[in-house]
């Protein structure tokens, strides 16, 4: 699923059984819709038919003078139009309700599938994304089915009861205005799978344009794109993208236009065909007036349906090859092998052990762990240090199965975390990541997200708050734990109630408090909590830390050497091996990479002081 070529178009097979699909879908979305849909589309159907026989009929009473019949045939005429009128509006209602309540389910059905997704790699996938973008996109492409359907069925109708007036009049035309059609069906069709690769092929360009376009409407980026002036460079960049897009677009379109174009010339010849013959057949006295009135209606109508039916079967082509994408994602199978029958994972007693852990983010990328062999002891802190990039941030990623090892193995007490479901291991982790998420919602919500059983108990939220030192911050913002943490949007409809924004180091606090509130797990996982504190904060937050780690067991990334000193063992990670470990003295004794950092770093706290007293 993750591979970006051309599209292979799906067989005939695999598009059945996304109607298939897409039929169940509507139907148990809105069954009560399509129903009334199919009926007043009937309705719709029967009413240009039962037109041409009434109006055909009033002319021949017309020439024929039959006067008595005429305010009969008005008022069922009248009656006819006012019905189909009603149909129509009544349609048009039904067919938006179903797409509605379809666009709700199908949305409701990807991103179950989304999120049913356990590792990371699916969201560092550019295939997986365009598939998603199409497949969010084919949302409402089931409800349109449905539409599509009924309009093919509607105008199968309208050629069907056209069809038997027009063979009245002349079989051997009514042979050639329907075989004229099929060409157009064959032809459109191609057109249609060429329009659906294009999409996929224009698929990154027009992501790239949203990306840009998000950029440059967002909060976060603006400060830097005023500060270096990249407006005009950002928009340029989206517009090319954009042109890109367009490019493909309009060639598509122009090929459209030109087909159709000579579709629809094919059609008008053969009508004007069909018009002099019958003119000149009526001079003759062979046909009546009626006859000639009923032949250009029917001719019209057949071609006008037959043209419907074409479109129709094609716009369900397009449609269903859509539609085929979020069919794609919902049916994929796991992104991570899954066990067969999991394990279940007993309360952390022994540890974790890491058994020559190999790993790389894919086939064509370096290796990032090259055979780590770790052991983290239950109740005990590891500290993972080292240079940037060295793979800490994602050692602690395979910690949590987000990836698996490309090699070796991750037993936790023994048990292989391939073996478990990966809900039930992360039942057993709190974690705060070094690129945590603020979350656009109210203070409370963005901390209980930690633990969702605290949606429903604030004295839990505000003990966790407390714990990480944001409780009397939170508490003094316009709407305390209400407060929304977002300028983007308001908590009340009336854009009354203005959100606000945290600074960094009171976000990192309200993303220590979400951990806060997962103290009682069994691995607790701290990748640079404390990056954006203040001094006294950090001093304060490490407290807390400690005392929130005692007798736990957990892994502590930071670059700040000091906040780890206390650790149980220090391990150093650099280019994806572990090149020491030990305790704070160990490896200030051992005099290597360790001890050569932390001097680094505790020479530059170090004040010398002159011999005058005065501080340089
Ligand atoms: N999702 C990813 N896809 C591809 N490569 C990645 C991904 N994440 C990290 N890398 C690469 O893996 C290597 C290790 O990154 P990692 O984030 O684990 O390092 P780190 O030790 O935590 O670094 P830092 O101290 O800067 O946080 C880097 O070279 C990085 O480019």
């Amino acid at each position: 699923m993750t591979s970006r070529g051309p599209e292979a178009t799906p067989t005939p097979r695999v598009l059945a059984g996304c109607a298939l699909r897409a039929a169940g879908m509507v139907w148990r979305s809105a069954p009560v819709h399509v129903l009334g849909y199919l009926a007043v589309t009937l309705v719709g159907a029967a009413a240009p038919i039962a037109l041409a026989w009434l109006t055909k009929a009033v002319l021949d009473g017309l020439a024929q003078g039959r006067t008595t019949i005429l305010l009969g045939l008005a008022v069922t005429l009248a009656a006819v139009t006012t019905a189909a009128v009603a149909a129509t509006h009544a349609a048009q209602y039904l067919r938006a309700e179903v797409d509605r309540r379809t666009a709700l389910r199908s949305k409701d059905e990807l991103f179950a599938a989304v999120t049913r997704f356990t590792g990371l790699a699916p969201f560092e996938s550019p295939a997986f994304l365009d598939r998603l973008r199409l497949a969010q996109q084919s949302a409402t492409n089931p409800g349109r089915l449905v539409d599509t359907a009924a309009s093919a069925a509607r105008s199968a109708m309208t050629v069907a009861g056209f069809v038997g007036s027009l063979a009245l009049i002349s079989p051997a035309f009514t042979v050639l205005v329907l075989l004229s059609a099929l060409p157009a069906l064959l032809i459109e069709l191609r057109l249609s799978r060429q329009r659906v690769a294009m999409l996929w092929r224009i698929g990154p360009a027009e992501r790239r344009e949203m990306f840009y376009a998000q950029l440059m409407s967002t909060a976060d980026a603006a400060k830097e794109i005023r500060l270096f002036d990249l407006g005009a460079f950002l928009r340029l960049r989206m517009l090319a993208e954009l042109r890109t897009a367009n490019a493909a677009r309009r060639r598509m379109d122009r090929r459209e236009f030109f087909v159709q174009a000579s579709l629809s010339a094919t059609s008008a010849i053969v009508a004007g065909v069909g018009l002099v013959w019958t003119i000149i057949a009526a001079g003759r006295g062979q046909l009546s007036v009626g006859d000639v009135s009923m032949f250009v209606a029917a001719v019209a109508g057949v071609q006008a349906a037959l043209n419907v039916m074409v479109s129709a079967g094609v716009m369900a082509y397009e449609q269903l090859l859509t539609f085929h994408h979020h069919v794609t994602i919902v049916t994929a199978g796991p992104d991570l092998p899954a066990p067969r029958d999991p394990a279940s994972l007993a309360p952390l007693r022994r540890g974790i052990e890491l058994r020559d852990v190999w790993f790389r983010y894919g086939e064509d990328h370096p290796w990032v762990l090259r055979g780590v062999d770790l052991f983290i002891p239950h109740g005990r802190t590891v500290a993972l240090v080292g240079r940037n990039g060295g793979g800490k941030s994602t050692l602690v990623k395979l910690l949590c199965r987000f990836y698996d090892p490309t090699r070796g193995a991750i037993l936790w007490d023994g048990v292989d975390l391939r073996d478990v479901a990966p809900e039930t291991l992360r039942a057993r982790i709190g974690a705060v990541f070094q690129d945590f998420v603020t979350y656009e919602m109210t203070a409370a919500d963005n901390i209980a997200l930690g633990d969702q059983d605290a949606t429903q108990d604030q004295s839990r939220v505000e003990r966790a708050a407390q714990d990480a030192g944001v409780h009397d911050t939170v508490a003094a913002l316009p709407y305390g734990y209400r407060t929304l943490l977002s300028r983007g949007f308001t908590l009340d409809e009336e854009g009354e109630e203005e959100g606000v924004l945290l600074s960094g180091g009171q976000w990192q606090r309200v993303a220590l408090a979400r951990a806060f509130l997962r103290r009682d797990r069994d691995l607790m996982i701290l990748d640079e909590p404390s990056s954006g504190l203040d001094p006294e904060a950090e001093y304060e937050v490490h407290s807390r830390l400690a005392s929130l780690r005692s007798g736990r067991t957990s892994v502590v990334i930071s670059h700040r050497l000091g906040a780890v000193r206390d650790a149980d063992r220090i391990v150093v990670l650099a280019d994806g091996v572990v090149t020491e470990e030990g305790t704070h003295a160990e490896l200030l004794a051992d005099g290597g990479t360790y001890a050569r950092l932390f001097t680094r770093q505790a020479t530059g706290y170090r004040d010398e002081v002159h011999p005058t007293g005065a501080v340089r």
